[in-house]
């Protein structure tokens, strides 16, 4: 389906009426909410999966560690006398060589270190201090943050029994790295989920933060821009009862900087401007255009209008001329012109006749009852009127009402020559059937002298263009004359379109008094009850008068 440049054109200035809000609309959606959100949970995706490697990774080497120091623990003298003997040593310093993250093991009594495989037999037993933590094993837990007297670092260290194991610094050092790689958002805590202890906690993030994000419940509302939210995970190792949480503390888009954040804006703003300028393209190309013509007349949104033909000498209404109208929320008044030259490039002009003439029989049919005098006039186009069941449809669309079909006056305008035949055909079949054929737009492009020898109408609508042009010395004030003077001659019922001045009227009424007059001098086109409503004035004068 296409149409063409003409009517393309036509639509390009329909289309220039769509509301400027919904431009304005689209923009602050897109710039101001769609797109920010979007790259804020594509950052916060991103950050989730990176957050599970930084836990598993992170529990995996405390896991590790945890069955290192366990092991280490193992290794107790059975003999006191023996302790931090040249035998002993030898034994402690394998398993200093088989776990790399054992920094060191030592020996301890009565709470004092004795010596240790790094730092040798101590001069002085070393004072310890109360653990941290006691498990219900017995193991012994020092944090030792900032205690280097105890060791060359600051490496936790567990002890049970006369043996300590300390951690090397080479697993602090995997530990800060994974803390550190990357994003400094990131941090979390290890602890025993059965003694509920806390073995570290790291990463660029205080206890506080981690307690906080802890009591957070699961709630997809984490996910959004919303301040003090964290994504958090939780991971345990079933065998040494060993989990880590993990956050991140600042989500998405809270992670850029300013100078990130400002590109973004102006980025977001340019890619809202994009969407606004092809959106505004969409919306003045043809397409939106054909599809709310379609669903138009598919809902029946197209409706009639009357507008009165009255006899030139005495004014009395003697029916009526149907007029599509489409009144669209967006695109607002469409004119007919458009509409129905869409509909006939689209193939949709005999599904839109159809329901049109339904409607004005069902809206009229009272008073053509009851006035056999009073016809209607309805536009066609020449698809319709060749179409080879339309005389059948419009038997059935008369078939519920009293009305005669000389009642219904058939209009057609022809604007292009290449199916006369078929025309001429069709509107002599409808002429025999008893409907009255009128030639609109007399003396304009194709509805010419041969059409009016062709058709034999009943009536002939001679064009606003010659009616108007009464006043004007021009080429068609001279075929106005012509005109008149032709019709006298003719067995045809003659109206004149398009009457706008009392000077036209006048004109007319003198130079063809038996002639019909249309225009807006009289009457504009108007809904059903208007017209029930001047025909019923008129009507009451009329027995007044009587
Ligand atoms: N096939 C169909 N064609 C239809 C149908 N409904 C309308 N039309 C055709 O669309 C064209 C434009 O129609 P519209 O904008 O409704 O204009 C009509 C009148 O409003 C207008 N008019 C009437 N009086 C005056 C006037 O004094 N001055 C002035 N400037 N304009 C006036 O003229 C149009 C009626 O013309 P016509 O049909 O030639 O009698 C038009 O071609 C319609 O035919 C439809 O349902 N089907």
């Amino acid at each position: 389906m296409t149409i063409n440049a003409h009517t393309f054109i036509s639509l390009l200035n329909l289309n220039n009426r769509v509301y400027f809000s919904s431009y304005a609309a689209l923009f602050i959606f897109s710039s101001l909410i769609f797109f920010p959100v979007l790259l804020h949970l594509i950052i916060i995706l991103y950050h989730s999966s990176y957050l599970k490697d930084y836990g598993l990774e992170n529990l995996t080497t405390a896991t590790q560690v945890q069955f290192q120091i366990k092991q280490s623990l193992t290794i107790q003298a059975d003999d006191e006398n023996t302790l931090c003997s040249k035998e002993d040593f030898k034994r402690l310093r394998e398993f200093i060589d088989k776990y790399h993250y054992i920094g060191d093991v030592g020996r301890i009594q009565d709470g004092k270190m004795l010596c240790s495989v790094k730092q040798g037999i101590l001069e002085r037993p070393l004072e310890l201090p109360s653990p941290d933590i006691i498990s219900k094993e017995g193991t012994l837990f020092w944090n030792n943050q900032n205690k280097k007297d105890i060791n060359d670092n600051t490496s936790p260290f567990f002890g049970r029994g006369n043996t300590v194991a300390f951690i090397s610094s080479l697993y602090m050092k995997d530990f800060e790295l994974y803390s550190h790689t990357s994003t400094s958002h990131f941090g979390g805590i290890l602890y025993s989920s059965n003694e509920n202890f806390v073995y570290k906690v790291f990463g660029d993030i205080s206890l506080n933060t981690i307690n906080h994000a802890k009591d957070l419940p699961d709630s997809i509302l984490n996910y959004l821009p919303i301040p003090n939210r964290f994504i958090k995970r939780t991971f345990c190792d079933g065998i040494t009862d060993t989990c880590i949480l993990v956050i991140n503390r600042k989500l998405g888009l809270y992670r850029l900087g300013y100078p990130a954040l400002i590109s973004l804006a102006i980025l977001n703003l340019l890619i809202g401007a994009l969407i606004v300028v092809l959106y505004g393209h969409y919306r003045s190309g043809p397409k939106l255009f054909i599809r709310q013509l379609k669903q138009a007349i598919k809902k029946d949104k197209i409706t009639p209008e009357y507008q009165p033909k009255l006899q030139l000498f005495d004014k009395k209404i003697i029916g009526v001329e149907a007029l599509a109208r489409w009144h669209d929320p967006r695109l607002g008044q469409v004119p007919p012109d458009l509409f129905i030259t869409s509909a006939e490039e689209l193939g949709l002009i005999n599904e839109l006749s159809r329901k049109f003439i339904l409607k004005v029989l069902g809206e009229l049919h009272d008073q053509l009852e009851n006035d056999s005098s009073f016809s209607v006039s309805i536009n066609l186009s020449s698809e319709i009127l060749t179409e080879p069941n339309f005389h059948l449809f419009l038997r059935d669309a008369l078939e519920p009402y009293n009305i005669n079909v000389n009642q219904i006056i058939l209009e057609i305008t022809e604007r292009t020559s290449s199916n006369n035949k078929s025309m001429s055909e069709s509107s002599k079949h409808l002429s025999e059937e008893g409907y009255l054929i009128s030639l609109d737009d007399f003396g304009t492009g194709f509805s010419n002298l041969e059409w009016l020898s062709t058709l034999e109408p009943y009536e002939l609508k001679v064009d606003k263009m010659f009616t108007q042009s009464i006043e004007a010395n021009t080429i068609q004030n001279y075929s106005l004359l012509g005109i008149l003077k032709m019709i006298e001659y003719l067995d045809v019922v003659v109206v004149f379109e398009g009457i706008e001045t009392e000077e036209q009227y006048q004109l007319f009424r003198e130079k063809a008094p038996t002639a019909i007059g249309q225009g807006w001098y009289f009457y504009r086109s108007m809904p059903i009850e208007k017209l029930l409503a001047i025909l019923e004035k008129s009507h009451s004068e009329k027995m007044k008068a009587a």
